[in-house]
């Protein structure tokens, strides 16, 4: 039997939407690979930070962006970080490293760095790829087969939040997320948008299942090409 041509979907969207845990599941359940793109922003990072980059200096930042080597596991069943070798999966979700992604993310030379990483990893992708972030579907790969933008309103994102981050409270989970969203929309280059072209799906008042059944949806409408 003839296997089905390679399916590039891109899934965007603000903080605690519900982009990695749909885009791993969806990619698991079609034999898709999954690239979680917010992780090699937080890589690279977590290598400023550790290499004594003043993250407040975006002309430091800008020089530093060439140097370390990031390398994504794409399996979405156990996606892997590493930067110069050294598995970052665990210190690139600290709170240290959460505050100051979005500053270095907003670097040009730094997005340029990991945009060509995106889109040499997504053009590798014998079966397809689900990629998620910010700018995927408006500047990574404008031209993906399918295009999600998944919302919830700030509550909902806060409530999933605080019951992954044992100990923290919603009001406080709640404007740290405003914070970063607003930061991320407002950098000048490839800020997180909408593209024209993408299906916005709400979730807050979905459930995680539902809406993986949603997006499995439409990447099989798209693959019958209906
Ligand atoms: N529809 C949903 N209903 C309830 N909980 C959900 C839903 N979608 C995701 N979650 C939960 O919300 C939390 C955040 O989800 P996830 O990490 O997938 O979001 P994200 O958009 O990738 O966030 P970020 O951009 O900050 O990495 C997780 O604990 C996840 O299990
Ligand atoms: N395409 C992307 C993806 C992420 N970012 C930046 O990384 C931060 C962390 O993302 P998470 O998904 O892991 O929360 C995010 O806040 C952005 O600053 C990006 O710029 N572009």
């Amino acid at each position: 039997m003839e296997s089905p041509t390679p399916v590039i979907v891109a899934i965007d969207g603000p903080s605690g939407t519900g982009k990695s845990s749909t885009s791993k599941a969806v990619a698991t359940q079609l034999g898709l690979s999954y690239l979680d793109t917010g992780a090699q922003y937080r890589a690279i990072t977590w290598w400023m930070v550790s290499n004594g980059i003043d993250i407040d200096d975006p002309a430091e930042i800008a020089a530093a962006a060439g140097k370390p080597e990031i390398v994504s596991g794409t399996d979405p069943q156990g996606p892997t970080i590493t930067v110069d070798g050294v598995d970052v999966a665990g210190p690139i979700r600290t709170q240290e490293v959460t505050s100051k992604v979005s500053a270095v993310s907003a670097v040009s030379e730094v997005r340029a760095r990991i945009t060509e990483l995106q889109r040499s990893i997504a053009a590798s992708a014998e079966q397809g790829i689900v990629v998620e972030g910010r700018d995927i579907g408006t500047t990574v790969l404008p031209d993906a087969d399918l295009k999600i933008f998944l919302t919830a309103s700030p509550e909902a994102r806060a409530a999933r939040r605080s019951g992954e981050l044992k100990g923290s409270d919603v009001h406080s989970t709640r404007e740290a997320l405003i914070k970063r969203d607003a930061a991320d929309s407002s950098r000048k280059t490839s800020p997180l948008a909408k593209a024209g072209d993408a299906v916005e799906v709400d979730t807050t008042e979905l459930t995680l299942a539902q809406v993986i059944e949603c997006v499995v949806t439409l990447v099989e409408e798209k693959r019958a090409g209906k």
